[in-house]
């Protein structure tokens, strides 16, 4: 077991030392695309500046024999583009794959001072995180890097869930975790054919009503989240780690209102972002994970009305305290991250007073 001194020593000789805090960049929406796919690497330029993060995926939907393509494609974007506030992850194939290693080794030595995170499916536990930890190491100390690479874990597999404390806990790096419904619920043998989202079979049904005249009434039914276990296992996993936590993908591309819906039930449970998979759902993650302007409004008047951040007052009929406060700053402390990269934004939180009379 390595000491809790050793935690933030570089674990090759002269890799770059380890952030002691993950910094908290806007990542609303995680934008996949196939780097092999020209179609979709040519709109990369486009989106630079238009989605937090663009990932290049080298894992699940690309097809096996374009495994070599899609990694030479995204070296090729990555020297060719300039990011400015956007950042730029990659997903590699996973741990178990023949292709991995390759992927590890040529895009820290190729374009390793570009990238941000690198995205591991299918973590299980403390000893996948470990093994990636120990060669990203490497690999830095012999391109020469001078900032650490993060690592965000896909929780996929019942083992990965049920390990998530000790992934999030096993290396200075972790920057986050995503949801994978699609294997997650492989995995566990849930009898589900989609990519995230709910299902109309997961329900409750109210009690039973009877008529005076002895007849039954009819019974609403309420749609449960089949991902709210997860979501929330991953949040705490993540708040107590210093991590950041994302829903997944939104399989239904069509479905904008569900996607929507279900973005939303992260965003309030904790998450930052989620995955856009295809560019219509850049604009709904950019819309669900920025505060809305009332919500910054009211955060700001409780921040106000609060002065030291102590005691108790009545703003609206309604008892505000530091607990309330604290809930405030977290909304606060967001929106003005959001201001500083996205202009409409800034303008929109701007025109919101920061005094009690909002
Ligand atoms: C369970 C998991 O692991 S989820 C993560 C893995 N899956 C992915 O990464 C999927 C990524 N997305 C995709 O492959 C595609 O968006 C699909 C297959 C879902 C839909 O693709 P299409 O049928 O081509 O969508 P559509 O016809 O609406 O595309 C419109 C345009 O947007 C482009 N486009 C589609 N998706 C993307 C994308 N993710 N990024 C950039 N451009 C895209 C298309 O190439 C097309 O370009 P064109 O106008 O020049 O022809
Ligand atoms: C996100 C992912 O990889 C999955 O759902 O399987
Ligand atoms: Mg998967």
């Amino acid at each position: 077991m390595r000491s809790a001194k050793d935690f933030f020593r570089p674990l090759a000789v002269g890799a770059p030392e380890p952030l002691r805090e993950i910094p908290a960049r806007p990542s609303r929406a995680i934008h996949f695309f196939d780097p092999s796919n020209e179609k979709m690497a040519a709109k990369v330029p486009q989106l630079v500046g238009k989605v937090d993060v663009l990932l290049g995926n080298l894992e699940d939907a690309v097809k096996a024999d374009r495994k070599e393509a899609a990694r030479a494609g995204l070296v090729e974007i990555a020297k060719a583009n300039e990011f400015g506030p956007t950042q730029l992850w990659t997903r590699v194939n996973s741990l178990d794959s023949p292709w991995v290693l390759d992927d590890l080794t040529t895009l820290v030595s190729e374009i390793g001072d570009k990238l941000d995170v690198i995205m591991v499916p299918k973590v299980e536990g403390a000893d996948d995180i470990h093994y990636v930890d120990r060669l990203l190491a490497q690999l830095e100390a012999k391109a020469g890097l001078d900032r650490p690479l993060l690592v965000h874990a896909i929780l996929e597999t019942a083992r990965g869930v049920a390990n998530v404390e000790e992934i999030c806990g096993a290396s200075p790096r972790m920057q986050g975790l995503s949801l994978g419904p699609a294997d997650l619920a492989a995995d566990r043998r849930m009898k589900t054919t989609r990519v995230g989202g709910g299902h109309p079979g997961y329900l409750v049904r109210e009690d039973p009503v009877r008529d005076s005249d002895g007849s039954d009434q009819q019974r609403s039914t309420y749609q449960q989240d089949l991902w709210h276990y997860t979501i929330a296992r991953m949040v705490d996993a993540c708040a107590m780690h210093g991590m950041y936590p994302y829903y997944g993908p939104f399989g239904d591309i069509a479905d904008t209102l569900a996607c929507e819906d279900q973005f939303r039930n992260a965003f309030l449970l904790g998450c930052v972002g989620a995955w856009s998979l295809h560019p219509s759902q850049i604009e709904i993650a950019r819309k669900v994970f920025s505060p809305s302007v009332e919500d910054v409004a009211h955060a700001r008047r409780v921040v106000a009305a609060m002065g030291d951040g102590t005691g108790a007052v009545m703003l609206d009929g309604k008892m505000e305290d530091d607990a309330s406060l604290k809930q405030c700053l977290v909304m606060v402390r967001l929106a003005e991250e959001l201001a500083a990269i996205d202009p409409e934004l800034k303008a929109a939180y701007a025109e919101v007073p920061d005094g009690i009379d909002a």
